[in-house]
């Protein structure tokens, strides 16, 4: 599990140093990270290579020149393009004194052409809406040029505690300080930022805003089956999902809880004919079961408040996904209820415009699992999972060939296995949207979900060995 820092605790810790930031102890420490990450990008020979700052106004611009005269020791040619009329003074008199070079912003246009790199330091955490002027323009023509770009604490034009990819650098490597940032994990943001350095300089952070998980986590938490597991004790998965006009639905749905390793899955729906059909092993008499999946592929039905007060009535872990999620009434929900929205359901249940929950999608998650008491499962190209402690944890997240229609229907199967299973709803829905993406990611491509919730059963026994693409 790792954790995600908002631009304020950040700042706050820092402060918290005192003489480290005023002396600018904090600042040699972000340089001397970020020099050693520039040379191991440049290879064995560092000598001789040409290496171009893009230098901004701020402490990043100074990160970035500090860090160039690391570099200027080494050998390394190094010139500097300062993006605005004043930048970090200390930083550019030792730049200047190490050897370095300035060039103006159309020389560093040109540069672009035997430049082996280039190191974004324009904006940091105290950049504001998205990169502007000559800077983006120089961000575009690195793009072009496929030179390598170095991102100083985070691509400069994006906002440390936001998704939204705003217009900034694509990094192919970003070197942070202190601990993540929100941009460097949520999808569209984090997709600019290449892989992520993390690097410590002694901040004492408190609580993270968010925290991620991997598939060592997926890996530590999955129910395993044991020597002494019967099909019972590995969970029954009921399921009321689907109907004559989405029949579909009912398959997939049962296919996730199926493949996703429920010991039996009962189907109590209205498309009994099509899952036996699909999946013989499913059963469809009526019977205990530990956990309920509910809602997918329902339509309008004129019974399903009664079906979902049925089943919280049971009291039993359920997974209310789709048609049910508006069903719910009035009923007190409870940590052992999940819900699973995409954005335009979330919307619609908080009543706010799904333009909203996009541009903040963990508040809103915590927003709508504090006010249920539910737990809360936020689809999407990033899949928060809101807990009504006012946790938020991201699962691992996979690439988009699994935004297709009935991607959700096996999602809330793979979720309501895991809760038969007795995991607790927050784990199960990270275990269900987890193991959802690292089968796209393993078989990435253009096939239906039917046939990726078979691969999610490949890659369940390979958690546990090397060789996935984590
Ligand atoms: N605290 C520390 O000592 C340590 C910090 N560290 C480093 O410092 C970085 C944070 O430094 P920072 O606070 O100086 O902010 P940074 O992002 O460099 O510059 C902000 C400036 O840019 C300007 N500006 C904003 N938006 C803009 C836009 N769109 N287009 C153009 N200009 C824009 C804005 O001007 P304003 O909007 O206020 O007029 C302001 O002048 C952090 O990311 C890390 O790298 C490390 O060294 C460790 C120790
Ligand atoms: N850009 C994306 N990248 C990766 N996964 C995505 C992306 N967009 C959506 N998904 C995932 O695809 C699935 C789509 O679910 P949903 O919209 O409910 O589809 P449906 O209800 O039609 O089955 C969810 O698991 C969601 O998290
Ligand atoms: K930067």
């Amino acid at each position: 599990m790792d954790s995600v820092f908002t631009v304020a605790e950040i700042r706050r810790a820092e402060e918290a140093t005192g003489d480290l930031l005023a002396s600018g102890e904090l600042m040699q420490r972000a340089a001397s990270a970020l020099a050693s990450v520039v040379l191991d990008e440049l290879g064995d020979r560092p000598r001789g290579r040409r290496v171009l700052l893009a230098v901004g106004s701020g402490n990043n611009g100074g990160d970035a020149l500090w860090a160039g005269v690391r570099l200027l020791r080494r050998g390394v040619r190094v010139d500097a393009w300062r993006t605005a009329d004043a930048v970090h003074e200390e930083g550019w008199a030792a730049f200047v004194a190490a050897g370095g070079r300035e060039v103006d912003a159309m020389s560093a246009l040109e540069a672009l052409v035997d430049a082996d790199l280039v190191v974004d330091g324009v904006l940091g955490i105290g950049g504001r809406g998205g990169l502007r002027g000559a800077a983006a323009v120089f961000a575009q023509a690195c793009a072009d040029t496929q030179t390598p770009v170095i991102a100083v604490d985070l691509p400069s034009g994006l906002e440390g505690d936001s998704c939204v990819a705003l217009p900034s650098f694509a990094a192919d490597v970003t070197v942070t300080f202190g601990g993540r940032k929100a941009c460097q994990v949520l999808q569209p943001a984090a997709s600019r930022c290449g892989r992520v350095v993390v690097v410590d300089i002694g901040l004492d952070l408190g609580e993270p805003e968010l925290w991620t998980w991997s598939a060592a986590d997926v890996a530590a938490h999955y129910p395993w089956p044991g020597p002494d597991s019967d099909k019972y004790a590995r969970g029954v998965v009921g399921v009321d999902t689907g109907s004559a006009t989405y029949p579909g639905a009912a398959v997939l749905a049962t296919m996730g809880a199926v493949y996703g390793g429920a010991g039996m899955v009962r189907y109590l729906g209205a498309a009994r004919d099509a899952v036996v059909a699909a999946l013989p092993n499913v059963v469809t008499a009526a019977g205990r079961v530990q956990a309920w999946l509910v809602g997918s592929g329902w339509g309008s039905r004129p019974d399903a408040s009664a079906i979902v007060a049925w089943c919280l009535g049971e009291g039993l872990p359920t997974v209310v996904d789709a048609d049910a999620l508006f069903a719910l009434g009035d009923a007190t929900l409870g940590g052992h209820v999940l819900l699973t929205p995409h954005a335009g359901e979330l919307a619609r249940l908080l009543s706010v415009e799904r333009s909203a929950v996009e541009a903040d999608p963990a508040g809103h998650a915590r927003r709508a699992a504090s006010e249920t008491g539910a737990v809360v499962l936020l689809k999407g190209a990033s899949q928060y999972v809101a807990e009504p402690s006012g946790r938020v944890t991201l699962a691992v997240g996979g690439p988009a060939w699994t935004a297709q229609a009935g991607s959700g229907d096996t999602l809330a199967g793979l979720c309501a296995a895991m809760l038969a299973a007795g995991r607790p709803a927050g784990e199960a829905a990270l275990l269900g949207a987890s193991l959802q993406a690292i089968a796209a990611r393993n078989f990435p491509g253009p096939r239906p979900p039917q046939d990726l919730v078979r691969h999610v059963a490949d890659v369940i026994p390979m958690l546990r060995s090397p060789g996935l693409d984590r």
